[in-house]
């Protein structure tokens, strides 16, 4: 029997209204078609240009869009849809999330309570907390500091020790590892793969595909709002031949270990979304249809797609 998703996001649409000039109201959709399923015990590695919608993705399942977003599609959570009130309910109890902006932790906290907040078995806090921090190479004394004190390695050292110490069910973190040393970069991405290998469901969002390829299950590519292709993280290899969008054969072209061959142009911007493909302007095997119709989803050799060429 296929496994079922614990955490499915499909179709995901996210819309802002503006004011423009003349006070008019306008809304603009920054997000179409976003689409990614989390498994317990798997890591999905989301990877995307700035802007193509990675963190909004994470903000819309935990539900902390700002008021004057409105969205479309479904989220479930272990087969039943999620609305606010459920999402509010689930955050920070089964679902942690480490967020991209250190300014997330708590500034009247010494950290190592906001770490002992997030462990359920208040007799063992004192001692996990601990040990968390000393794997991470954060002294006795880091303990009652507030965020203020803390560098920027420090900081995100913290916010990922509140998720990782957690029992929680799902993880999503948002790029976890900008400003970590070569040895705790190491250190977290092994505790990622270690909460996943006991069962937790990972969605880690970061912009560098090395560091997911060494421990992620799947790999969505995202771009403009839009999920191109969801593929094995095995599937980056040989030249990228099994990758299934031109887009991903160009990430994968683009790494250092290829030859950082990077490819011409820009993602287009929400408010200047093409008809068609999103990719065309950029795609060497572009055709007239591909400027007509905006592809639908496929399921390619056991990976998703949104190409109409893919094979
Ligand atoms: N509050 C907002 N109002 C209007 N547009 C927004 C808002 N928040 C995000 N956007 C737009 O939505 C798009 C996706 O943003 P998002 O923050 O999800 O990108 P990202 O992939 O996380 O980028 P980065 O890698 O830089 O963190 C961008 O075009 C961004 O400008
Ligand atoms: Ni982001």
């Amino acid at each position: 029997m296929k496994k079922e998703p614990i955490l499915s996001v499909k179709d995901l649409g996210v819309s802002f209204s503006q004011y423009t000039k003349g006070l008019r109201r306008r809304d603009l959709k920054v997000i179409t078609n976003l689409d990614v399923d989390l498994y317990e015990g798997e890591i999905l590695a989301v990877v995307g240009s700035s802007g193509s919608g990675k963190s909004l993705l994470a903000h819309a399942i935990l539900g902390i869009l700002p008021d004057n977003s409105s969205t479309e599609g479904t989220i479930t959570y272990n087969g039943k849809a999620l609305d606010q009130r459920v999402k509010e309910k689930l955050r920070g109890d089964e679902i942690a999330f480490i967020p991209q902006s250190v300014n997330f932790l708590d500034p009247l906290m010494q950290v190592s309570k906001q770490v002992k907040i997030c462990i359920d078995d208040k007799q063992e806090a004192d001692k996990r907390q601990r040990k968390i921090f000393n794997k991470y190479g954060l002294n006795k004394k880091v303990d009652s500091l507030y965020p203020f004190e803390l560098s920027g390695g420090m900081a995100r050292k913290v916010l990922l020790s509140t998720a990782l110490v957690s029992d929680c069910k799902v993880i999503i973190a948002d790029e976890p590892t900008p400003g970590l040393d070569e040895k705790s970069l190491n250190e977290v991405l092994d505790d990622f793969r270690n909460v996943a290998n006991s069962g937790c469901a990972v969605l880690m969002i970061t912009h560098d595909i090395e560091s997911a390829l060494k421990i992620a299950d799947k790999i969505a590519v995202f771009y403009a709002g839009t999920t191109l292709e969801v593929a094995s993280a095995s599937d980056f290899m040989d030249d990228g031949k099994k990758l299934r969008h031109p887009y991903s054969k160009a990430l994968y072209n683009a790494l250092p270990q290829n030859g950082f061959k990077p490819i011409k142009g820009s993602q287009p911007m929400p408010n200047e979304l093409p008809k068609g493909c999103l990719f065309q302007d950029r795609c060497e095997k572009v055709s007239e249809k591909c400027r007509e119709t905006r592809p639908d989803s496929k399921f390619v050799r056991d990976g998703m797609v949104r190409c109409l060429y893919a094979t």
